[in-house]
Formats: structure tokens, C-alpha cells, sequence
């Protein structure tokens, strides 16, 4: 068949099993509310909102399945797209391998997106999704930064930390969510490469294989401190209100 005429099956993998230390006390992150609706309910309503996503995957915390089918029931989400869940593990490497353990044969593209990211809007999903189409096996959305980065001798205990270099900025990236991918390359990505890793890109990029890049979208920031909360809620507000006209 050839590449015009072939249908893509695309899956979305949302790791929501984290404890959400960076937030402080509370429920596990991705059950935290912003602006009444469940963090998670947004990063998947996110995910659904694609046409190209007939399946999404929730990784839930460990002890949280029950509650996260509960939530998905009860919140209203697209009928073209079919929902699993499968509890997380320890750590987010190993709660997408679980989640794509979860996933049926005939899936070509394996969407993976932070449940910690759940304002991405549905255009930088597509970009991810046609570039994987396109033949790049891993593909990952990102922006340029606006601090200076330096790289650091680390302190633990609080003293001042001798600056080491500072890396031409221009060249560096912060990565976002949805990572895209052919789902064969992200298997064999998890069953072979170990350590420890922030991003399932970078397993990717250990085997050798051609990662690229497309932009990112600042709503995209992953909630992890206290003030990405207010944040958070600032953009769902001011969605409320381009809506309204
Ligand atoms: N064992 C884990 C750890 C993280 N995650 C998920 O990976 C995403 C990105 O992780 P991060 O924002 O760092 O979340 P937490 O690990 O929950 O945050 P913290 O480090 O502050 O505890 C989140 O959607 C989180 O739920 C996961 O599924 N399983
Ligand atoms: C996958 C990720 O969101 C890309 O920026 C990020 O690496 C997750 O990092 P964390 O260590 O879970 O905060």
C-alpha cells in the first residue's frame, strides 16, 4: 500500500501515575482540580481531541485505576475514541512501558503525554502525529528557552555551585509532550534501553536513531509547582473568555 493511501492507527499513552511531590501535599497529581475538572480529564480530553487518536491509554496511580475509570465515566468525552487503563509503576519510564504493554496489535503511532501537561492544544498534537507519519520515528515538540542556561558543578547542600560553561543557547530546546512515535521503535526502545531518562525521545535517541523536532506551544508547560496551578487556571480562564465572543 502506499504511504498516500495508508491508514495510520495513533494511540495516546498518558503516564498519570506520579505522586505530584513538586506540588506539594495532596492527591496524586493528575487527580489535583483546575478549575473543577480533574488535571486528568483535561490531558485526556486533550489527547481525544485529535481525530487521528482512536485510543487513549491512562496510566493511573498505582492504587487509582478504579478511581480513574470512575472519572472517565463520568466526564464527557468523545465517542469516536476508546479508553483503557492500566495502573502505573514507580517511576514514569516504567509507567509507559506498562501503558504500552496495554496497547492492541495494529497500532502504528504511540502518542506519550504527560497527564502533568493538560493544556496542549489539539494543533501541536497534530503537527507531532503528521511529522511520525511523515517517517520520522520519534518526534518531540519543544521551544526555544528565554533564560540563559548554565551548566553546573551540583551542590546538595545549598552552597554556591562553581558555573562550569555556559551552552550557546540557541542550540537547546525545552522539551514538551506529546512525544510521538512508530509504535514498533518505542517498544524496542523500552524493552532495550535502560537508566535512568526523563523523556521516552531520549530512549530513542540511545539507539541511534533520528529524533526531530517541532515547535512547541507555551500552554504545553507541565504543571509541577504551585504556581503552574494558577497559571493553569489563567489559561482555562482566558479560553472561557475567547469563547464567549
Ligand atoms: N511513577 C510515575 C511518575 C510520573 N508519572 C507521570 O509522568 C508525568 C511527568 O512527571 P512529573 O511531572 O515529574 O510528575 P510527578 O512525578 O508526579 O512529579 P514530582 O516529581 O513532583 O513527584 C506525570 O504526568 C506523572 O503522572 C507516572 O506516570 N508514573
Ligand atoms: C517528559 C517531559 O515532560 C519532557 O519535558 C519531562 O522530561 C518529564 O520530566 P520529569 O522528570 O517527570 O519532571
Amino acid at each position: 500500500m502506499s504511504e498516500e493511501t495508508r491508514v495510520f492507527r495513533t494511540a495516546a499513552v498518558i503516564p498519570a501515575a506520579g505522586r505530584g511531590v513538586r506540588l506539594g501535599p495532596g492527591a496524586p497529581k493528575a487527580l489535583r482540580a483546575l478549575n473543577g475538572t480533574p488535571m486528568l480529564i483535561h490531558a485526556v480530553r486533550a489527547m481525544a481531541a485529535s481525530r487521528a487518536v482512536s485510543l487513549v491509554v491512562v496510566v493511573a496511580p498505582p492504587d487509582g485505576a478504579t478511581e480513574v475509570k470512575n472519572l472517565l465515566a463520568e466526564h464527557a468525552l468523545p465517542d469516536r475514541t476508546d479508553f483503557l487503563v492500566v495502573p502505573g509503576g514507580e517511576t514514569r519510564q516504567e509507567s509507559v512501558r506498562l501503558g504500552l504493554a496495554a496497547l492492541p496489535q495494529g497500532i502504528d503511532v504511540v502518542l506519550v503525554h504527560d497527564a502533568a501537561r493538560p493544556l496542549v492544544p489539539v494543533d501541536t498534537v497534530d503537527a507531532v502525529i503528521e511529522a511520525v507519519r511523515d517517517g520520522a520515528p520519534a518526534v518531540v515538540p519543544a521551544l526555544p528557552l528565554a533564560d540563559t542556561v548554565k551548566e553546573v558543578e551540583p551542590h546538595a547542600d545549598g552552597t554556591p555551585e562553581p558555573v562550569l560553561a555556559t551552552p550557546d543557547r540557541a542550540r537547546l530546546r525545552a522539551v514538551q509532550t506529546p512525544q510521538g512515535f512508530d509504535h514498533a521503535t518505542l517498544v524496542r526502545a523500552h524493552e532495550s534501553v535502560t537508566g535512568d531518562v526523563t523523556d521516552d525521545a531520549s530512549m530513542v535517541e540511545r539507539l541511534g536513531l533520528k529524533v526531530v523536532v517541532v515547535p512547541g506551544h507555551e500552554e504545553a508547560f507541565k504543571v509541577t509547582r504551585p504556581l503552574d496551578l494558577v497559571l493553569a487556571e489563567a489559561v482555562l480562564a482566558r479560553r472561557r473568555a475567547n469563547d464567549g465572543f
